[in-house]
């Protein structure tokens, strides 16, 4: 048996510009290239109806059929990394495995104890940077500490680019060594316990009059002013580094929020802290919430009273996104309007975005909550009705979502804000007395 190179894909699920990957390709070595539904992340899922897993298999069944074109396949298993690989090096002889870094916790537990075994049986274990821009300790301040505010994050972000960041990794030219065989078979949705919902992923195509326009259409839901790429970012069906480019090429404003994410990795990989459930701030962990559970389920539900925030929750529900611009607001609702953890909403997120990234909705929630770094003051609420006049002002976005706005149907608000804002300050500056 002659000897091989894995590729493990994560999330990079793409053949071009892939960072491991090409790694991997430029040995020179036949390439398996393989994916595995961990059973250790499907498990913990509650609804069977996953869109993130749906999309994932759409994105592996697309690489199926180029890797055939290429007399090559994907090996798909289902299973925990801990019986795949052993099962995988008793099959074939592999001489290295590729991936690329991902950054959560239980990824980089994961990994750990794959390198561990792998090494252990003489098997080289390369790992490379691919999902963002910079990370891990790349962009340091000038005294060497990482970042914990945006804007001179992202200075020195701008600072340090150059064409060799922005580069596209050429797997094409290499794809003579993916490994020769005849096709494996991806195991279906339902064998795994999942059905499929038949949901239509935003496209993986990045429309230049959307990026162009950004910074004047953003922030209306109503219309499809953001790129919806974000599942895409998740998954890596795009590379940064051609988002970049464009971003460069068409909109600065654009360009920060794909700054913004990488500086959310930045603070996941330098403050394990907000990884274990704590407040970036650790302060705000004394905060004492009134966490009624009435009230939680009409915030998830979409029947706080509140039009906006209704609206949001109910897009969430229905098509597993939320527009940036009401997330914020749903945000500042659950935690300040309603004195709610802001764990109980990330939760929440977490289960039903199609983008959910830990980085990502942590550093948002902890945004809106006030206890993250770089975040809004705690003594900022949003106020619906004005974010409603300002962002949604002819309904339409909200009549979309809320079609019984108008009739008895629908419910009085939960709360009323000014009462609302005079009960959370107090609470809040309690919490951080004698800071
Ligand atoms: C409470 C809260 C939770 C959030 N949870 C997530 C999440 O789980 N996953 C996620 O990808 N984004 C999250 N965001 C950020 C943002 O809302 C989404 O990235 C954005 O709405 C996705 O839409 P888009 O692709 O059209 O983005 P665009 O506006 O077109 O932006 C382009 C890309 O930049 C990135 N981006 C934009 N804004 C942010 C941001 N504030 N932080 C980090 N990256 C950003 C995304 O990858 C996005 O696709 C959250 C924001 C808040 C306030």
């Amino acid at each position: 048996m002659s000897k091989i190179s894995i590729f493990w894909f994560r999330r990079d699920l793409r053949l071009h510009d892939n960072a491991g990957l090409y790694h991997a390709l430029k040995k020179g070595m036949p390439v398996l290239p393989i994916f595995i539904f961990d059973k250790n992340i499907l498990d913990k899922l509650e609804d069977k109806r996953d869109r993130r897993v749906e999309f994932i298999h759409q994105a592996l069944t697309e690489i199926q059929v180029s890797l055939q074109e290429l007399g090559s396949s994907l090996l798909v298993k289902y299973g925990t990394p801990e019986e795949v690989f052993p099962e995988l090096l008793n099959q074939y002889e592999i001489e290295s495995i590729f991936t690329n870094h991902d950054y959560e916790l239980y990824a980089n537990e994961r990994d750990e104890n794959v390198r561990e075994f792998v090494t252990s049986e003489n098997i080289e274990f390369n790992t490379y940077k691919d999902q963002v821009i910079f990370e891990k300790k790349e962009i340091l301040s000038g005294t060497g500490t990482p970042y914990t505010v945006f804007t001179p994050y992202s200075r020195k972000w701008k600072e340090k680019l150059n064409e060799f960041y922005l580069k596209s990794y050429p797997t094409e030219k290499y794809f003579k060594y993916f490994f020769q065989t005849q096709p494996f078979e991806i195991p279906t949705l339902a064998s795994m316990g999942f059905e499929t919902i038949g949901t239509n992923f935003p496209l993986k195509v990045v429309r230049d009059s959307i990026v162009k326009n950004y910074a004047e259409k953003r922030d209306f839901p109503a219309i499809v002013g953001t790129s919806r790429l974000s599942v895409h970012l998740r998954f890596g069906t795009l590379s940064i580094r051609e988002l970049a480019r464009k971003a460069i090429s068409l909109s600065e404003t654009w360009l920060n929020e794909l700054i913004w994410r990488d500086f959310y990795f930045n603070i996941l990989y330098n403050f394990p802290h907000i990884s274990q459930g704590q407040a970036f701030r650790k302060e705000y962990d004394k905060i004492v919430w009134r966490n009624n559970e009435t009230e939680f389920k009409a915030w998830c539900e979409g029947k706080t009273g509140y039009p906006i925030v209704d609206a949001g929750m109910r897009e969430l529900n229905a098509t597993g996104f939320m527009h940036n611009r009401v997330r914020m607001i749903v945000a500042s609702f659950l935690t300040k309007h309603l004195l709610i953890d802001w764990r109980w909403g990330e939760a929440y997120f977490a289960k039903k975005l199609l983008d959910f990234d830990f980085a990502a909705n942590n550093g948002g929630w902890q945004w809106a909550s006030g206890s993250g770094c770089d975040a809004a003051p705690y003594f900022r609420v949003f106020n619906p009705t004005l974010q409603t006049q300002k962002f949604d002002k002819n309904l339409e976005y909200i009549k979309k979502w809320v079609p019984e706005l108008n009739s008895f149907e629908y419910p009085q608000p939960i709360v009323n804000h000014d009462v609302a804002r005079k009960r959370v300050l107090p609470v809040y500056q309690e919490a951080l007395k004698g800071l």
